[in-house]
């Protein structure tokens, strides 16, 4: 992750069927094409072209903003203290359940538009504002929709259990996830009507335990689904060790992990989803990044993109990781592409620019790569275009000239 392979005088040619048919030096490149013609052809002379960016981990769909508890919590409420008073989740959950399947749709499209303008191409979507059937399913349906109608690309993340609905026991809740919502899931998908590619259970004290959130992972892992789930955010869960056992793909926040959970995850090659705009906005300690770069787990980041962190900006969250997490700039730009494509499942054709991988890049107008890193908020004026599948689906024409 020190290492990024930077080429200078560089050229990418992206074929029509959206891959990558050769990346290298511009001179090469040009011989080998010599006499080929192309659709388009940008001269991104003076400029860097990256790989587009892969947030790991966001929860996009919901109605109700919650800049009231922003409020509360800058004047001391804690997370946990908000949501026993009934507030965080509850409050979205109550707003989510009410609203229309046509009105998360139009913010959830202009949210993921604003994460493409940052130079997202691939993002994870998380349900789990519903905790009922019903509004688990508008949700998955909603990004069902989105899928089809943006360019970005979604991994969808079933996350029922993202809190213990009002009027249910843990034990209650854990037995409709499993009997009730999981198999029509299950039906759904295999109708061709959803597509979910991921489980996801808060595993935290106060919401789901070990054993519950050992239940509901194991039943989505039967049915085909990536475990990749909330652990040892607030609390120590063994949410590690956990994960490690069940063989998941990702474990997100783990701001409280222990040394024997990292080395599990290490082993298990279990990767960690690390997001500093939680632990920024919550005061939390920031997760130990280096403690478990040093040991040789999976680092990728993402934005938690939720009404608690109002964050769509992955070159942000870079820049957090850098200045909170001790991370270099190759570290996070490593952790914001092929890493977080790897706890996605999808390292084999995204997160990098390599011939016969998905020809999705970002470009942008500095000399060096890093600026999009060190230009903290910068990245409007930064990014000029960017790129999913060969197709430019976002060009700004106002980028600042250095
Ligand atoms: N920790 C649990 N879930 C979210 C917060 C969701 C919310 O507060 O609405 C997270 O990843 O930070
Ligand atoms: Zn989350």
């Amino acid at each position: 992750m020190q290492t990024l392979a930077v080429v200078e005088n560089g050229s990418v040619v992206i074929g029509h069927d959206g891959l990558i048919k050769a990346v290298g030096s511009a001179e090469i490149i040009e011989s080998q094409f010599k006499g080929a013609t192309f659709d388009n052809v940008l001269d991104a002379s003076g400029m860097c072209v990256l790989p587009g960016l892969v947030d790991a981990h966001t929860h996009p769909v919901w109605a109700g903003d919650r800049v009231h508890e922003f409020a509360m919590k800058l004047a001391g409420a804690t997370y946990m203290e908000v949501h026993e008073a009934g507030g965080g989740i509850h409050f979205t959950v109550a707003h989510t359940r009410s609203a229309t399947q046509q009105h998360l749709l139009a913010a959830l499209q202009s949210r993921l538009e604003r994460m493409m303008r940052a130079g997202t191409t691939l993002v994870e979507c998380k349900s789990g504002y519903g905790l009922e059937m019903d509004t688990e399913l508008k949700m998955l349906r909603v990004i069902h929709a989105a899928r089809q109608s943006l360019p970005i690309e979604i991994s969808a993340t079933y996350c029922g259990a993202h809190a213990v609905p009002k009027g249910k026991t843990m034990e209650e809740a854990t037995q409709d996830i499993v009997a009730v919502q999981l198999p029509k899931i299950k039906e759904l998908m295999a109708s061709g009507d959803l597509q979910v590619d991921n489980i996801d259970v808060f595993c935290e004290k106060g919401v789901f335990d070990l054993n519950s959130t050992r239940c509901i992972l194991q039943a989505g892992k039967d049915m085909g689904l990536n475990i990749n789930f909330h652990g040892d955010e607030l609390h120590p869960m063994n949410s590690a060790h956990l994960g490690a056992e069940l063989g998941a793909l990702a474990i997100s926040h783990l701001e409280e992990v222990t040394d024997d959970g990292i080395a599990a995850m290490a082993n298990a090659k279990t990767s960690a989803v690390l997001l500093p705009t939680t632990a920024y906005i919550l005061k939390l300690s920031p997760p130990r990044a280096r403690d478990m770069l040093d040991a040789g787990v999976i680092v990728a980041l993402g934005s938690d993109f939720n009404p608690n962190a109002y964050c769509c900006s992955m070159p942000m969250v870079m820049h957090l990781a850098c200045v909170m997490m001790k991370m270099s700039m190759p570290e996070a730009l490593a952790a914001s592409t092929i890493n977080a494509a790897y706890a996605l499942n999808r390292s084999q054709t995204h997160g990098s620019l390599e011939t016969g991988k998905q020809g999705d890049l970002v470009i942008i107008n500095a000399p060096r790569w890093e600026h999009l890193v060190y230009q903290f908020g910068g990245h409007q004026e930064l990014i000029r275009y960017v790129i999913i599948k060969g197709e430019i689906v976002y060009e700004n024409e106002k980028v600042l000239t250095l």
